[in-house]
């Protein structure tokens, strides 16, 4: 695979480049080109991904620095808390780091989302880097900034806008990833072709079995479109004042239920589910048809995605909806398709109409 690189860039605040590889070899080099060079590092990772990749990112890292701390925490969304960002605290305390120094995320979207956030807030705001391992961290997580915990059962309810110095991504790191994992990452690619590229969403699903496969050609094409689609609202949008909230897409129904279930069922899975609500209630106001909705399910159902959710009840989905942060002044912002490939935010979608796509997903 030939090395291509991406530039989210927005003139006077960021960019960053976004490194597609397939080991870690280039990193050190990555790194010197945006003068990340003789700092204090420390390595965030999760109790999975340390074993596999930490060694490995760190002998590269020794090109770049001569001292590098990790601080390794229990995988899982359960982890994505205040509790973890404290403990992460003290590490950068007891290993002296200070402003110039860096943080890299190293493991998927619940390390980048914490380590970007423990960098947006220790000492004020330091800087840090995202190599991000799961299909999911690589397709979204990892670009865009949002960074951020979850509070009391809230979803990403306290964090902060920050941007990465750099995005490294070794897709090799894939082929360990476990299969229910990789299906997470699919939803939120299908769900950025839902949002503006409808021959793109049909790709995937057509190539699913080769995709399935790990065919690293196909993957590192997705890959890339998906950054480029995210690093582009990004660019635009960078604090959600507008067209970024469009990568909600599926999230309103999907957060409720991440919540509901007790973040049991995993942030992607949540969020196949939350597509195929959009995309009825889209139906319902006939701006799908029964044909694209059925291609919505189907290339959910295809990559291992839930479109139907049991042991919820629909009144409870509907109020926990009303509790994320996409209210604004009493309206929930919802993310409607009109079509395929086309999607647009909306604030008249009524309890009623949002109780009968919640009922489609979980009746
Ligand atoms: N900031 C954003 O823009 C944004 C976007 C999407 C999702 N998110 C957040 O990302 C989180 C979900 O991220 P995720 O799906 O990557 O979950 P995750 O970080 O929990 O990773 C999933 C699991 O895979 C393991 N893992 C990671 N890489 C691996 C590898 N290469 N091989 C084997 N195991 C590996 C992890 O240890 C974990 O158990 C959620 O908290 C979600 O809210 C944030
Ligand atoms: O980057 C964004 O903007 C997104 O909305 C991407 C989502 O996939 C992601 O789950 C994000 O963390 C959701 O943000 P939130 O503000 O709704 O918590
Ligand atoms: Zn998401």
């Amino acid at each position: 695979m030939t090395e291509t690189k991406l530039l989210v860039k927005r003139e006077g605040d960021f960019h960053y480049p976004i490194c597609f590889e397939e080991n870690f070899s280039n990193l050190a080099q990555a790194m010197r080109a945006e003068g990340l060079v003789d700092r204090k590092i420390c390595i965030v990772t999760d109790s999975n991904v340390g074993p596999l990749y930490e060694s490995a990112v760190e002998e590269v890292l020794r090109k770049v620095s001569s001292d590098i701390s990790v601080f390794t925490f229990e995988a899982g969304e359960k982890n994505k808390n205040l509790d973890t960002v404290s403990s992460l605290y003290q590490t950068l305390i007891q290993n002296g780091l200070d402003r110039k120094s860096l943080l890299v995320a190293l493991g998927g979207g619940v390390v980048g989302d914490l380590t970007g956030f423990g960098a947006a807030t220790y000492l004020r705001g330091i800087d840090f880097i995202q190599i991000p391992t799961t299909l999911l961290a690589q397709v979204d997580s990892s670009v865009g900034g949002k960074t951020g915990v979850d509070f009391q059962q809230y979803k990403n309810m306290v964090g902060a806008f920050h941007q990465p110095k750099l995005v490294y991504m070794n897709l090799s790191t894939l082929t360990t990833l476990p299969a229910e994992q990789f299906a997470c990452g699919m939803g939120e690619i299908l769900k950025t072709g839902l949002i503006c590229d409808g021959e793109f969403f049909r790709f995937v699903c057509r190539e699913q079995e080769s995709i399935k496969a790990l065919d690293m050609k196909l993957i590192a094409a997705m890959v890339r479109r998906c950054c480029e689609i995210k690093a582009g609202v990004v660019e635009r949008d960078p604090k959600e004042q507008g067209e970024r909230a469009l990568l909600n897409l599926g999230h309103t129904v999907g957060h409720a239920v991440e919540k509901l279930k007790n973040f049991t069922l995993l942030h992607g899975q949540c969020v196949g589910a939350g597509l195929v609500a959009a995309a009825y209630l889209s139906m319902k106001r006939g701006l799908l048809n029964e044909q694209e909705y059925q291609e919505i399910c189907r290339g959910c159902a295809d990559y291992d995605l839930p479109i139907h959710v049991d042991g919820l009840i629909p009144q409870d989905v509907l109020a926990a909806t009303k509790k994320d942060k996409k209210m604004e002044q009493g309206h929930i912002k919802f993310i409607l398709m009109d079509g395929i490939g086309k999607s647009f935010i909306d604030k008249t979608v009524t309890d009623a109409e949002m109780l009968s796509c919640i009922q489609e997903i979980t009746l």
